[in-house]
């Protein structure tokens, strides 16, 4: 043992704070292939880590007057797992030490107690010497180790440790020596020594002497009494794996004070044998009431020992027994002492005894103590050994156990948490699954409407424009300049009414649509309002756009030429005999023509070169006949007809631009056109409103996915807690079935 360790441990606090921001050391529970221990154990601190179920585990902080557990919860989850990474890996360390301590075969008994209890006259009397001073002032201040001085070549003598030296007791420079008789003066110098190692010879027989029993090298540690300032540290020094046994000493006049529980507390976590002796009981008047008291205070305290009370707990006196000129004191016989032996011996004790009965018993009492301590560190050496291993293994599993459950349970909770909302999020998808293909649905029938309505609006307006009122395109007014202005007339009702038609008519349309396709949007804001929410109103109708599609494919150029038959308004009747006239005109003009040239050929004696030359002129008589016939007609009916001309030309001009605009196809063009425009602003509104609600599903889809991703960790984690359960339950049984009681002596 580093007898350094005392300081060392001191400095744990300190060590554990600066391990703060170290990362989380999962070594202690590898094999279970789980990655975020750190991020998990920080999470046990939601339960406060159940802190007062915690003996190996807990993290023990202090700050100021802060509480515990406040503390504790105003610490980052990552620190406090680093805080427990920590506690284990030295758990670890602790058990690796203990594992190497059951192989020495040294003991370590430690006596502690409150100040001035008696614990120097407690070891003194173990001795049958007195070695350590006795005080009625608090006297002891310094750790006081007495061993074998076969451990020191024989020799009895005081090694003083100085402050800062590790001990060596091969080099002196790093301890004073002393005689034994000095002793007084170097446990209440504590300025200049941290601790003494006291050297005695025992010569005792070994079935009588505790420090030469032959069996185990035993070394018997009196300690500076417990206030609020050794307390810590003799805390530190029971926690030092070569301790097996654990004295607390109690002045039977004193009930258990706040450090005395403390300790106990801490000395029953780390250490299977605790004793408590009530020492001074010879003081005591009222006995029986005296332990009555004190052990349903042990009751309360540590049920454990109190139900093996016969075993662990003592009523002595320590005056009782003789440590001066003691025929098997510092210089004894090694015959063994016996209650027998004490006949007289009253006189030499120091105890309040009135008769010699009392005195007998507080000897017998004394030597039973002696024995039970005989038991546990000789002959039930290997449960003094092990025992403390399995009370910390006990503990550690159990900690760890209790981790493992805040954990387990917290990742259910949380993965459960975590599914309810998963559950919610995939209602709300399905409801807005359904919403979108209801809507979509509507929105596309809206579209469809319109778009017919604009459709059918537009070819029955086109069709009834262009076929006018009695044949003739409506709403054209042009006064008639008469006849001489006739051809400026008719190209002035030819421009007017393809305006009407190409321009007006379809303006009217346009018209139309606009205000089907305003309404429409209106019908598709509203869906949106009630699928989508208040952001519908971000859809705006946009009129621009629609002119925009429109313009694309507005009017084509239409030509219709004017000629001159446009003015004659031929009579059914003339009409159908014109083909005769034509005939008979033809015959006529021929006859005439033949005759001039007969004539002009008898009275010129013309050649019948001449002759023949004419005659074939005569050929071009059908184109003659043609300009004749239409000048002469023509002359004839615009004559006549005059008056009817406006509505003629009107007729005519109607019926070309209808034939002209039937040819191009024009009324189904543009009711295409039209109608297309409207569904295409409808169109993109629709897709407007599917837009947001895509977009809606696809942010709750992103939630969801959060959330699975979430809940994954958190599943592996109950898994690996679970397994951990498992395991430090099948560990703790183990323990518990383990059976220490073998004897062991050789
Ligand atoms: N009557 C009586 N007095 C005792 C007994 N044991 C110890 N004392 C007295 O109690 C006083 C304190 O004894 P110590 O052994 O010095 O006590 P301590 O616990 O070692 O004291 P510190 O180490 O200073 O805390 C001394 O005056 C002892 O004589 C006992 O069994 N009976």
């Amino acid at each position: 043992m580093d007898q350094n360790q005392p300081d060392d441990n001191a400095a744990e606090g300190a060590e554990m704070a600066t391990q703060l921001n170290h990362p989380i050391q999962t070594d202690s529970i590898e094999n279970l292939e789980y990655d975020h221990s750190g991020e998990i154990l920080g999470r046990c601190i939601d339960g406060a880590i159940r802190a007062s179920q915690l003996a190996v585990l807990n993290l023990d902080l202090k700050l100021g007057h802060l509480h515990h557990d406040r503390l504790v919860h105003s610490l980052g989850r990552k620190a406090v797992s680093s805080l427990l990474g920590y506690k284990l890996s030295s758990a670890v360390g602790h058990l690796q030490s203990l594992r190497a301590r059951i192989d020495d075969p040294s003991s370590k008994v430690l006596v502690t107690g409150d100040v001035n209890a008696g614990k120097s006259t407690f070891c003194n009397a173990l001795l049958r010497r007195k070695i350590l001073p006795e005080n009625q002032q608090p006297c002891t201040s310094i750790f006081c180790e007495i061993l074998n001085a076969t451990e020191n070549e024989g020799l009895e003598e005081v090694h003083a440790v100085r402050l800062k030296a590790t001990y060596d007791r091969l080099n002196e420079r790093t301890y004073d020596k002393y005689a034994l008789t000095d002793l007084a003066e170097i446990v209440s110098d504590n300025k200049k020594y941290k601790q003494c190692k006291i050297y005695i010879a025992d010569t005792r027989a070994n079935s009588l002497s505790l420090l030469n029993s032959g069996v185990v090298p035993l070394t018997l540690v009196d300690t500076p009494g417990l206030n609020s300032h050794t307390a810590k540290t003799t805390a530190i020094f029971t926690k030092q794996e070569e301790v097996d046994m654990v004295i607390f000493v109690l002045s039977a006049s004193n009930q258990f004070t706040i450090s005395a529980k403390d300790f106990i507390t801490l000395a029953a976590a780390e250490k299977a044998c605790l004793f408590v002796v009530i020492n001074r009981f010879d003081t005591i008047k009222n006995k029986v009431e005296c332990k009555e008291t004190i052990l349903s205070q042990l009751r309360d305290l540590n049920p454990q020992i109190f139900d093996q009370s016969s075993e662990f707990v003592h009523f002595v006196s320590s005056h009782a027994i003789s440590t001066e000129g003691h025929p098997y004191g510092g210089s004894g016989d090694g015959s063994a002492p016996s209650s027998g032996d004490i006949d007289g011996s009253i006189d030499n004790c120091h105890g309040n005894y009135r008769e010699q009965s009392d005195y007998l018993d507080a000897v017998l009492d004394f030597e039973r103590l002696e024995k039970s301590l005989r038991n546990f560190v000789v002959d039930k050496r290997m449960r003094s050994k092990l025992a403390p291993a399995k009370t910390y293994l006990q503990k550690v599993f159990n900690d760890i156990n209790i981790l493992a459950t805040v954990n387990y349970e917290a990742a259910l909770s949380e993965s459960g948490e975590i599914m309810d909302q998963i559950i919610d999020i995939r209602s709300k998808l399905l409801r807005m699954h359904v919403e979108a293909r209801n809507s979509y649905l509507e929105a596309e029938s809206i579209v469809t409407r319109m778009r017919q309505d604009v459709y059918d609006y537009t070819k029955s307006t086109l069709t009834e424009d262009i076929s006018g009122d009695d044949g003739i395109i409506g709403n054209v007014y042009i006064p008639y300049p008469g006849i001489l202005g006739v051809f400026r007339y008719s190209e002035s009702i030819k421009r007017a009414m393809l305006r009407r038609v190409t321009f007006s008519s379809v303006r009217d349309c346009e018209d139309y649509a606009f205000y089907k396709a305003d309404e429409g949007v209106d019908m598709l804001k509203q869906l949106g309002r009630l699928h989508v929410g208040k952001k519908k109103d971000e859809l705006v109708f946009s009129s621009k756009y629609m002119s925009y599609l429109m313009n694309g494919m507005l009017n084509r150029q239409v030509n219709v030429h004017t000629t001159l038959w446009d003015f004659i308004d031929w009579p059914v009747p003339f009409g159908k005999y014109l083909p005769v006239v034509r005939m008979a005109l033809k015959i006529a003009l021929k006859t005439a023509a033949a005759v001039g040239v007969g004539w002009i050929a008898f009275n010129t004696g013309a050649t019948k070169s001449y002759v023949a030359e004419k005659l074939k002129l005569m050929r071009n008589i059908d184109v003659m006949e043609n300009i004749f016939l239409g000048a002469s007609i023509t002359s004839l009916v615009m004559v006549f007809m005059s008056p009817r001309i406006p509505t003629i030309i009107r007729r005519r001009h109607s019926k070309k631009i209808a034939d002209k605009l039937a040819e191009i196809d024009f009324v189904n063009d543009n009711a295409e056109r039209i109608s297309a425009g409207v569904h295409q602003v409808l169109r993109a509104q629709a897709y407007d409103v599917s837009l947001y609600q895509e977009r809606k599903m696809n942010r709750l889809e992103e939630k969801e996915r959060r959330r699975r991703s979430k809940k994954k960790p958190n599943d592996v984690a109950s898994e690996y807690f679970r397994k951990i359960i498992e395991m430090s339950d099948k560990e703790m049984k183990i323990l518990e079935e383990l059976d220490l009681e073998v004897p062991t002596r050789s």
